[in-house]
């Protein structure tokens, strides 16, 4: 009998590796696959890390990256790509020479810089490369408030402060669309998304627990997959937002430290209360 047809969708995270599990190319893949994308990966540093912080950092050569992102281009083929921690700036040229080269579309850019224990993951000597070279190639940049103040050079303080951050980095660095993530606000975790004509508010519960490391690696993991499913950007980032919101809910309690988010949740506990984002008019 002939087997129905499979549509197998494909999704490539270049970032570092995070040994604890809970960060980095590891909750990507995770990530991908409890959403039905297969996974593949370009790895740019591994890192020797676990819930109480980071204790190495292992740049891997350049050429090495450019070897694991052209094999997997070349014969795989990739329907969205994320980037994550990049760490040096010739990385940052590598990336973007790379997308160019082979025209990958659907590209999610998490500007990582510096890891919830303190630990830096992007020379400050990049951020400009960031800036100049990866965010106008961007369907998406996510970057939470430090991050959004480090690209825009404004201080973030309101939800109106985050609103203008992401019409700058849409306007002002070409990225197609920006979402900044409430996460480290003082009020309730609202992500706000700038789609290049509109605000989308996404909201959700304040959860107070230790256990958010990898939040923002998981959360545009999870817009990647969505992007390279076919969805458009809008239903990607609130899958992404419910996505994110159940793994903080349903922690693990792992490790001493930050623990990992619970990327099994979303199918666990697929059917519990999702708040659907308001929309405004610019
Ligand atoms: N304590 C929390 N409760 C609920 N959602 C949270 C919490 N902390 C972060 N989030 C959400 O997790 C995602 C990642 O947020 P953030 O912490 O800002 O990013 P990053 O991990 O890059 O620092 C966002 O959707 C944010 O709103
Ligand atoms: C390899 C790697 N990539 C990204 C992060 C950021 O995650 P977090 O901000 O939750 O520490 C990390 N800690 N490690």
């Amino acid at each position: 009998m002939a087997q129905a047809e499979l549509s197998v969708y494909k999704a490539l995270t270049i970032a570092g590796s995070d040994s604890g599990g809970g960060a980095g190319i590891q909750a990507d893949l995770k990530t991908f696959q409890m959403l039905d994308v297969f996974g593949m990966s370009a790895i740019t540093a591994v890192t020797a890390q676990n819930t109480l912080g980071v204790s190495g950092i292992y740049d891997i050569p350049v050429e090495g990256i450019a070897r694991q992102i052209e094999a997997v281009v070349e014969d795989i083929g990739v329907d969205a790509l994320k980037t994550g921690m990049l760490s040096q700036p010739e990385v940052i040229d590598l990336v973007a020479d790379l997308i160019g080269k082979h025209k990958l579309g659907k590209l999610v850019v998490d500007p990582v810089m510096v890891a919830k224990g303190g630990a830096t993951l992007l020379a400050a000597s990049a951020q400009s490369a960031l800036r100049d070279r990866l965010l106008p190639l961007a369907a998406l940049v996510t970057p939470n408030i430090p991050e959004a103040e480090v690209i825009t050079g404004m201080r973030i303080t309101t939800l109106e402060d985050m609103k203008e951050a992401a019409v700058r980095i849409v306007q002002q660095y070409g990225a197609g669309a920006a979402v900044v993530k409430g996460g480290h606000s003082a009020d309730a975790p609202t992500d706000v998304l700038f789609d290049g004509e509109q605000y989308h508010l996404l909201t959700a519960e304040r959860y107070q627990t230790r256990h958010t490391h990898g939040t923002g690696c998981t959360f545009s993991a999870a817009v990647t997959a969505e992007l390279a499913k076919g969805c458009t950007l809008l239903a990607a980032v609130q899958t992404a937002k419910r996505f994110i919101t159940l793994a903080i809910r349903h922690e693990l309690g792992i490790g001493g430290g930050h623990g990992p988010t619970n990327h099994w949740a979303y199918s666990r506990y697929a059917s519990e209360d999702r708040g659907e984002p308001t929309e405004e008019p610019v």
